[in-house]
């Protein structure tokens, strides 16, 4: 598994084109018209000082020379990118006049603890970027070209941008009409077991008793207005006996020498040595974000590791579990591999 990226937003590790669109909120902090006045700063800066400071900065700077302008802005900063901002469109300005531009802004990023990250839409840029590349690296910023968009961070940058991507491809997943209910009876279907197992076992058995007990009796009990009441009990009988099933099949695959042989395999897998921890942070947080190597076992071994530990604790029946692919053939692939590793046929447990 790979270290977590540097952060300085917690514990959880959120890819920086996320993190900005969650700071990025005065959308009227800067016009179009306060940037035609400067074309001498035609570099966005991301992130936003304390509401104080930024009044300060109001009033100390005029509104023309404001350096906290939403990236996001794309009105501005694209009719002001390569025409309005290109340095070589106004006199004596030159490459040497934009490094040096670079290198004071470059500088206020770093001194600026309340901004992350520089972008530029201006087309001169794009040419110089190797130059900029290495300043940036002399001052130990991170640098990438996104198409059009030069940025500079404090922090790594990934490779893709989907915020700075002018032909922006679908990247939504639009499920089928058909499979989106299906999910939603999943994810239903779930919901209301889990709040049905939230209550303890022992009392699921004592009013499963004592409720078959009034439905067995004849003695004015039976009309006891409860109907939901012994429905429940049926399906948490129902409930229970599948999560007993489920382990009982779980170890006797797990005793077998198919079983052991392939356990053999996947403890040799790099996901097999996380899985404790992988465990436990999956019980204690909401959101877990795994990354680690191609073929390390994260689609194979991790989905695997939650419903063997829900089987072994007698909550198999409950337990549900969506693991996506980008391609129908993939998906296909890895369920048959998971099936295949719990000696199972696709449709038992596991199903695509
Ligand atoms: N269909 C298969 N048949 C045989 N072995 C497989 C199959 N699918 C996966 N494996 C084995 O399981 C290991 C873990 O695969 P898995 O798909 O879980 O890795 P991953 O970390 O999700 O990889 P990726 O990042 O490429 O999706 C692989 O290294 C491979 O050895």
């Amino acid at each position: 598994m790979k270290d977590r990226p540097p952060s300085s937003y917690g514990a959880v590790y959120v890819p920086p084109h996320h993190r900005l669109r969650s700071v990025i909120t005065c959308q009227n902090y800067t016009s179009s018209a306060s940037f035609d006045a400067n074309p001498k700063n035609p570099i966005t800066v991301a992130g936003f000082p304390p509401p104080q400071q930024q009044q300060e900065d109001r009033d100390r700077f005029p509104r023309q020379n404001s350096p906290y302008i939403s990236a996001y802005d794309d009105a501005i900063t694209e009719e002001g990118s390569d025409r309005d901002f290109d340095l070589s469109s106004h006199p004596g300005a030159g490459p040497s006049d934009n490094i040096e531009q670079w290198k004071r802004k470059l500088t206020m990023l770093s001194r600026d603890k309340d901004k992350q990250e520089l972008i530029s839409r201006e087309k001169k840029d794009r040419l110089d970027f190797d130059q900029i590349a290495i300043l940036a690296s002399r001052m130990g910023l991170y640098s990438h070209l996104y198409a059009k968009v030069v940025v500079v961070s404090k922090v790594p940058l990934p490779n893709y941008r989907f915020d700075l991507d002018d032909r922006r491809p679908q990247r939504e997943v639009t499920l089928p009409l058909g499979l989106l209910r299906r999910v939603e009876a999943h994810v239903s279907e779930f919901s209301s077991q889990k709040s049905r197992t939230n209550q303890s076992f022992s009392d699921v058995s004592f009013s499963r008793s004592s409720s078959i007990c009034s439905l067995a009796t004849d003695d004015g009990l039976f009309e006891a207005p409860e109907p939901l009441a012994s429905t429940k009990v049926v399906m948490d009988r129902v409930h229970w006996r599948r999560s007993m099933q489920l382990r009982d099949q779980q170890r006797s695959w797990q005793e077998s020498s198919g079983g052991q042989e392939m356990l053999e395999f996947r403890r040799s897998l790099p996901a097999y040595k996380e899985k404790d921890a992988v465990l436990s942070a999956i019980s204690q947080n909401q959101v877990v974000i795994i990354s680690g190597e191609t073929g390390c076992g994260k689609t194979t071994q991790i989905p695997q590791f939650i419903l063997e530990s829900e089987i072994e604790s007698l909550r198999g029946a409950g337990c549900s579990i969506i693991c996506t692919q980008p391609r129908r053939i993939s998906a296909m692939s890895v369920s048959e591999r998971v099936a295949a590793e719990r000696g199972e046929n696709l449709g038992e447990s596991v199903s695509s």
